[in-house]
């Protein structure tokens, strides 16, 4: 049974008198360090000069280069995107973490495929949110917290875990529980998931139904509305009431289509794939295939990115939204964060 913790399990006196440096100030960054600011913890965020320096600034943050942010700080959150933390921690947060100090994380990708290795008189903690910093923040200022995962890779000071519920407390994520796990867990079910189902999985589906709709001569725009704009009112469905409370809002057609004519989607090969996937994941393939992928200026990358952006149906929903008031006020303030 996995091991659960509420607000009453967190204790933000841990970070009292303790100045937090948020490294980095994108999805998870802006959304953490407001969070933690608003929840009474002294915190400061360390940046290179660009778009994100100027946005802490006007958010009413003290912002430092990275080094001069970890000289300052008790605990140091690294949010920066996984494939530069490396460099950035051998340059810029080595070489000034006090003694004593705790490194955290988000994700574990650095620590647990050893991208990372850190002295031995710091904490490293995993305080990872279970969904996008956008609506870490959001939920957050609407009086909740998106639950979230808490490891311990080591224990310098003997209160590690009791920091890391601190922090997850200050973010807002015990008011939804945080969940025990380890970095490897963390870092191989988290990929996983983006992977075979929440990101590629979804994708290639939506992508699938709407070329399977377009090819046998149905309007692009109605293949728009059922593969991909009810896919979310679905998924709000599952969020709420798990499959169960999905099928219980549609018509009985549609359940017992989704019954005979699912498994047909998603068959053994589908599951066999899925199992290939976690393998590459857990022996180092991807991780590997993607630190080269970035050495070599993400040719693969930034091919299959141009590649998806111009897919049909990416143009067929762009317009579709330009008249959805509601979908447009969401987006333009999280890309203004
Ligand atoms: N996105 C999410 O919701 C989730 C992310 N995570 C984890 O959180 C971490 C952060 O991811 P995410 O929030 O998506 O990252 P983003 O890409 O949104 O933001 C990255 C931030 O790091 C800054 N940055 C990039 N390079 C450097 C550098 N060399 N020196 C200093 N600052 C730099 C960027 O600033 P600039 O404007 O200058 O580029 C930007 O502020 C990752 O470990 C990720 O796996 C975990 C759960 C969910
Ligand atoms: C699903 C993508 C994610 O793992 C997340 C928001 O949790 C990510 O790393 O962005």
């Amino acid at each position: 049974m996995a091991k659960k913790f509420y607000e009453k399990d967190a204790d933000l006196g841990y970070l009292k008198g303790k100045t937090v440096a948020v490294v980095g100030y994108g999805s998870q960054g802006h959304a953490q360090a407001q969070n933690l600011r608003e929840s009474g913890v002294e915190v400061i965020v360390g940046l290179r000069k660009g778009k994100s320096w100027e946005q802490a600034e006007k958010d009413g943050f003290a912002v430092y280069t990275v080094d001069q942010a970890v000289k300052r700080a008790d605990v140091v959150q690294l949010l920066m995107p996984d494939e530069v933390q490396a460099k950035v921690y051998r340059e810029q947060v080595r070489p000034h973490l006090k003694s004593g100090a705790a490194l955290f994380f988000s994700h574990g990708f650095n620590i647990h495929f050893g991208q990372i290795v850190p002295p031995e008189d710091v904490d490293v903690v995993l305080v990872a949110p279970k969904g996008p910093g956008h609506l870490v923040r959001r939920v957050y200022e609407e009086g909740f917290g998106v639950p979230g995962l808490i490891a311990v890779h080591q224990d310098a000071t003997g209160q590690a875990k009791e920091l890391g519920l601190a922090y997850a407390k200050g973010i807002g994520a015990t008011r939804a529980g945080v969940i025990e796990t380890t970095f490897k867990e963390e870092t191989e079910t988290d990929l996983f998931g983006e992977q075979a189902v929440l990101c590629g999985g979804v994708s290639e589906l939506v992508k699938a139904g709407f070329e399977t709709l377009t090819e046998a001569g149905y309007q692009p725009e109605i293949a728009y509305f059922e593969c991909l704009h009810e896919l979310k009112l679905i998924v709000d469905l599952m969020y709420e009431g798990g499959l169960k409370g999905m099928r219980y809002s549609i018509s009985d057609t549609a359940e017992f289509g989704d019954y005979v004519s699912g498994k047909r989607v998603i068959g053994e090969a589908s599951r066999e794939a899925m199992k290939q996937v976690l393998k590459e994941i857990q022996d180092g393939t991807f991780a590997n295939r993607w630190i080269r992928e970035n050495e070599e200026g993400r040719p693969e990358f930034n091919r299959i990115a141009e590649e998806e952006k111009a897919h049909s149906l990416e143009t067929t929903g762009e317009e579709l939204r330009k008249t959805m008031a509601w979908i447009n006020k969401g987006a333009k303030e999280s890309v203004t964060q």
